[in-house]
């Protein structure tokens, strides 16, 4: 399997090149060359197995032979034996044809740990046997950096730093990043929005003496590996409800575009789905997209869902790739036009878009009022991101299809926000209950490429 880049300029890379390498080094993202197919078969063979083997057979033919069988099905087993629930990703209904598929029962609480938990084990794998070592640099409104410290803290041949947006993640989030006491382990609280995190990350990646000095690896969204440990999920879920013989649809609190990324691959792959619908928050530059066909960055409102607080939205990229056929010019020149504000998508790329995905958007109060409705006539508590996706779905699903909704965090994540629309405040887990107690280590550092770029370089083991 071969991994080509969004904007057809940059080398083409094996599974094992691409996920250390992060970024395509003419600015794109990477993607598989082709799309390996599951017949109805295959896909119906998976009933019943474990997630770990679901796992394995749904990513074995994009990984090649830079691992064994033998020693990833182990690196998938040891991933994912911390979940606390034997399912790892259990669903349950909240009302007939609607299903809430539970994706926080990973170390830190959130979806993001389905792919870190994986890919720390792979880049550990890699990195040992290579005989190499990186830094990783993380931007993050708040769940992609916990879940990175928690895989990569205290590993020999691994540097982590996390960008993360100042006073606009919740207490939780931030306390998870800035108490682990590993050395290798660097939280800083940059002035700016989590646009600018990621806007200083891939100008980290396009500063080629900075990116091989340090020898730069993503551990974003950016980085392949973290968007195919996430189709696994939407497999694992239709199957139990039916699929190959039933189609299912999936509403998906989006933000960076990521996770319902994840989704289009596994129905590219065969898995029967019909709608794959984003739902956004206030910052909602995807629905307004969809809708209109005008991508247009404008400012990111901080929200009480704020790892989707996100107005430039990273792996849309990979899905314009293959609405404008594949075509990395066209890409290439649409990314530019962003750098100025924005673009329009050409009619037949909308109409490729439109094949696949849906959209809806949230207010803050909408928000509030569904963690509300959720608890107390579906018996189910949300976080303010899971109840976005919830409202979304529950104005667009319709009766012949079952909707599969993400619940991408734990509710005891945003305990004020939860709170204040339900009355109750959500535990920590036992394991987490002295959160609040641990002290803190954190560096405020200024919106600057250059003053980033030193820090990290002084940082870093000589
Ligand atoms: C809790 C939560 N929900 C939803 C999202 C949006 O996911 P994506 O960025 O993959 O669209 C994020 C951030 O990624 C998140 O942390
Ligand atoms: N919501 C994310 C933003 C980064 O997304 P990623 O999937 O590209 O890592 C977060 O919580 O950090």
């Amino acid at each position: 399997m071969r991994y080509i880049s969004t904007r057809g300029q940059a080398p083409v890379l094996t599974f094992e090149e691409a996920m250390l390498s992060g970024l395509a080094r003419d600015g794109g993202l990477y993607v598989p060359e082709t799309i390996p197919h599951m017949s109805a078969a295959h896909i119906r063979a998976l009933h019943g197995l474990s997630y770990e083997d679901t796992a394995f057979r749904v990513m074995r033919p994009f990984v090649g032979d830079g691992f064994t069988d033998e020693v990833f099905a182990d690196l998938i087993a040891k991933a994912y034996a911390g979940f606390g629930h034997n399912a790892r990703a259990p669903l349950v209904q909240l009302a007939p044809g609607h299903f809430l598929l539970e994706l926080f029962h990973g170390p830190t609480l959130a979806f993001k740990d389905f792919a870190m938990q994986l890919i720390g084990q792979l880049f550990q794998e890699a990195l040992e046997r290579r005989g190499e070592r990186v830094t990783i640099v993380g931007a993050t409104s708040g769940d992609t950096g916990s879940a990175a410290i928690e895989a990569f803290k205290g590993l020999d041949n691994v540097d982590v730093f996390i960008l993360f947006p100042h006073g606009r993640v919740s207490e939780v989030q931030r306390r998870q990043m800035t108490t682990p006491t590993e050395a290798n382990v660097h939280a800083l609280a940059l002035d700016g929005d989590f646009d600018d995190c990621q806007a200083r990350l891939k100008d980290m990646f396009n500063d080629f003496a900075f990116r091989d000095g340090v020898r730069l690896a993503g551990v974003n969204s950016i980085n392949w590996a973290r968007v195919l440990a996430q189709v696994v999920y939407y497999f694992s879920s239709a199957v139990s409800l039916g699929a190959p013989d039933r189609t299912v649809s999936f509403t998906v609190p989006t933000g960076n575009f990521g996770d319902i990324f994840a989704g289009y691959i596994a129905k590219r792959m065969g898995l029967p789905i019909d709608r794959l619908v984003v739902a956004t928050n206030q910052n909602d530059i995807l629905h307004r997209c969809l809708s209109s066909g005008d991508y247009r960055t404008s400012q990111v409102h901080p929200s009480i869902s704020p790892s989707m607080d996100i107005q430039v939205s990273s792996n849309f990229e990979r899905a314009l790739f293959d609405a404008y056929s594949r075509d990395g010019a066209a890409v290439a020149q649409l990314m530019g036009e962003l750098k100025a504000g924005g673009f329009s998508v050409s009619q037949g790329a909308m109409q490729a878009l439109r094949e696949h995905f849906d959209s809806g958007r949230v207010s803050e109060e909408e928000t509030l009022d569904t963690i509300l409705l959720a608890q107390t006539t579906m018996g189910e508590l949300l976080c303010p991101h899971s109840a976005v996706g919830v409202r979304v779905a529950e104005k667009q699903r319709k009766a012949d299809t079952p909707m599969i909704t993400l619940a991408t965090a734990h509710p005891a994540k945003f305990p004020d926000a939860v709170e204040k629309a339900s009355g109750l405040r959500p535990p920590l887990p036992k394991r987490m209950a002295d959160l609040y107690e641990r002290p803190e280590r954190v560096t405020r550092v200024a919106n600057d490429l250059a003053a980033l770029e030193s820090l990290i370089t002084e940082r870093l083991p000589k």
